[in-house]
């Protein structure tokens, strides 16, 4: 559902996910990489989701995007995953937004690596920015699905059913993650009167 649509509709928080190749190379296949920032690529090229006319009843022309996944959300997801146990597996870190629909040159890894990028993915960064835009709460995170091939002697290829795959395998502990954060909201919109 289009961001603003659920703006409309009252939702106040977006939680977003993705499958993303992992770059830093502690990153593990499975582990799950909380969005503490993005590196909007797509950006770069004049592609970001708030390009034209802007109406102010949605949010200002020029936003800050220092703040964009909230760190509130971020602290009580980790503490959740501690007390469900899933703490090994999860990380925080920088995602970096790319067109796809190919996977990354070993040019390209290593260019992000050097960037400063953990993850990257096809997704998410544009949702963000629209919800963040509304004044909507975000938490996003990522599935690595894979680890980015950096180096020219590593035979591996990147796949999507790889990526099927690993998601697959990690639905059970995410569902369960992810009913715990949104308990969370859930309790935060009732204070809040909503
Ligand atoms: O970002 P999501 O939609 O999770 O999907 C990711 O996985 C797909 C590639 O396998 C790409 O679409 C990439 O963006
Ligand atoms: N761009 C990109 N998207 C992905 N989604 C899952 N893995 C990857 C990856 O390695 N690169």
């Amino acid at each position: 559902m289009p961001v603003r649509v659920m703006k409309l509709c009252g939702v106040t928080h977006l939680i977003a996910s993705n499958a993303a190749g992992g770059i830093n190379e502690e990153y593990n296949e499975g582990d799950i990489m909380i969005m503490k920032d993005h590196i909007n690529f797509m950006g770069f090229a004049g592609n970001n989701p708030l390009v034209g006319f802007n109406d102010e009843r949605w949010g200002p022309r020029f936003i800050p995007a220092n703040k964009v996944y909230d760190k509130g959300l971020r602290e009580e997801a980790k503490r959740i995953a501690t007390k469900i146990g899933m703490s090994p597996i999860v990380r925080e870190g920088v995602y970096v937004f790319l067109g796809g629909p190919s996977f990354e040159t070993i040019a390209e890894i290593n260019m992000f690596r050097i960037c400063g990028a953990n993850a990257v993915g096809m997704s998410t960064v544009g949702e963000a920015l629209m919800a963040y835009h509304a004044g909507m709460k975000v938490f996003a995170f990522s599935l690595i699905t894979n680890k980015c091939v950096q180096d020219y002697d590593d035979d591996r290829e990147a796949n999507h059913s790889e990526v099927l795959d690993v998601g697959a395998k990690r639905s059970g502990i995410l569902k369960k993650w992810i009913g715990g954060i949104v308990e969370y909201i859930r309790q935060e919109c009732h204070q809040n009167g909503y």
